[in-house]
């Protein structure tokens, strides 16, 4: 297993693993099908703001739930971790089956959460939470206009 692998932990190990990290530690969740430039930029970003980055992976059942397309996702949830997780930027990687990261947040306690700017962070709960206990939430301005809908789109138009 290469050595990056490492850094994909369990919920329950969750909480010790983050307690274990440089500090502050910055937090996010998404789907991540198809890497991008958008994600990875989005992710060195996130990083920045703090010492250390958690992403939080929905799980593929999470994923149906969000409406997304039937034949979504395309890569599994331990194929997205992986990948996340080689990511220069990220320090740690989990899954998480709810609807929303909410418990997650609860579980890690990030000094900061942050997420794309498509999101709005006082709408969220996740957003919410974080600033409800005296942490910081982060909206991420997009750099890059793209995303796996529009990939998947190009790749099916070509016959
Ligand atoms: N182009 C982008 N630039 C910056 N951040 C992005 C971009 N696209 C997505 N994000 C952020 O990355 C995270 C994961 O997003 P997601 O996996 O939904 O990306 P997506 O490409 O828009 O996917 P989909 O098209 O399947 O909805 C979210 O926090 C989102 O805000
Ligand atoms: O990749 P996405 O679709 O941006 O990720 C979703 O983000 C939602 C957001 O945090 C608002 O709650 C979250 O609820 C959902 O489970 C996906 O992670």
């Amino acid at each position: 297993m290469p050595q990056f692998e490492d850094k994909i932990c369990t919920r329950e190990q969750l909480a010790a693993r983050v307690a274990a990290l440089p500090k502050p530690v910055v937090l996010t969740n998404g789907v991540f099908d198809i890497l991008h430039r958008g994600h990875v930029t989005y992710l060195a970003q996130a990083r920045a703001l703090g010492a250390s980055l958690v992403v939080a992976a929905n799980t593929d059942a999470s994923v149906k739930r969000l409406g997304k397309g039937d034949d979504r996702p395309l890569n599994t949830c331990g194929d997205r971790m992986a990948v996340l997780a080689s990511l220069e930027s990220v320090s740690l990687v989990v899954d998480f089956d709810e609807d929303t990261a909410l418990e997650v947040v609860q579980q890690a306690r990030p000094e900061i959460y942050a997420k794309g700017g498509d999101y709005q962070m006082d709408a969220i709960p996740e957003g919410k939470a974080v600033i409800a206990y005296g942490g910081e939430a982060v909206a991420i301005d997009f750099e890059h206009d793209r995303s796996t809908t529009k990939l998947l789109a190009k790749v099916r138009s070509f016959k």
